[in-house]
């Protein structure tokens, strides 16, 4: 059996960690685990993470570490025959630790994008709460303005997306981040990527994984030759 290929993909809020996943998931065909969509599912389903959860996100703070990883710990487990890419987990060190104990990483992805780039996008971002499609009208706007392409259903902009929150959760992402980027460039598997446009970035990105992947793909296959 093939080795199972496992990255994270790291930035700060509206740096395109979503919009990035979703065509690495397309391309390379991993399982695009979002942390951010757990944490929602959470919150709808009124779990004891989620209501918790929820009275940090309305302040634009991070959840507890503890929350968090009793959060996600228990999906990877689920994933254990898959390859994946989990977008928006770790954001601290204490959850990348916790990560490390529980699978090896292949590859960490880290977001590198201007704050007014990030101000900018986030003020024309629209989502679709249910499926967590996401829009922008200057980037990729719905066929009907505030209405989901496949269903039809409303838009919402989310509450951790206006501005005053957004300041906030910048300044404490930046705070957090740096333990966790070190983390993984001692680890060597950290590739940060620097850009306002992920038009620009996407093709680095998919070059880096065309390599890594095919790399443990033909290691399997000489691994299974001997
Ligand atoms: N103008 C512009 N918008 C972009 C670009 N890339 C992504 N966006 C939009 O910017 C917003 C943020 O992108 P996301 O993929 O949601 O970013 P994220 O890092 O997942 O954001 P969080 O979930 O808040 O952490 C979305 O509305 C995207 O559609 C880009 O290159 N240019
Ligand atoms: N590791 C994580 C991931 C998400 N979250 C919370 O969940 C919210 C939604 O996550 P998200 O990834 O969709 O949003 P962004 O913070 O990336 O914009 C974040 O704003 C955080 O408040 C967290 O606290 N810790």
């Amino acid at each position: 059996m093939s080795k199972l290929f496992r990255a994270v993909i790291m930035g700060p809020p509206g740096s395109g960690k979503g919009t990035i996943s979703e065509r690495i998931a397309h391309s390379f065909g991993l399982k695009h685990l979002s942390s951010g969509d757990f944490v929602r599912e959470n919150i709808a389903a009124k779990t004891e993470a989620g209501v918790l959860a929820k009275t940090y996100i309305k302040k634009g703070l991070l959840v507890p570490d503890h929350v968090m990883t009793r959060l996600l710990l228990p999906r990877l487990e689920e994933m254990t025959k898959y390859s994946w890419l989990l977008d928006g987990f770790p954001r601290t060190l204490a959850q990348a630790e916790a990560l490390n104990s529980a699978c090896d990483l292949d590859v960490a992805i880290n977001l590198n994008i201007p704050l007014e780039t990030l101000k900018e996008r986030l003020q024309h971002r629209w989502i679709h709460p249910p499926s967590g499609r996401v829009y922008n009208m200057c980037f990729n706007p719905p066929h009907v303005q505030g209405k989901d392409d496949i269903t039809g259903e409303p838009l919402i902009q989310q509450e951790d997306d206006r501005p005053e929150a957004l300041v906030a959760r910048l300044r404490h992402y930046k705070d957090v981040a740096k333990p966790v980027i070190d983390f993984y460039k001692a680890k060597g598997i950290l590739y940060t990527f620097s850009d306002t446009e992920t038009d620009r970035i996407w093709p680095n990105i998919s070059t880096l994984l065309s390599t890594k992947i095919s790399t443990i793909q033909s290691d399997a296959r000489c691994a299974s030759t001997h």
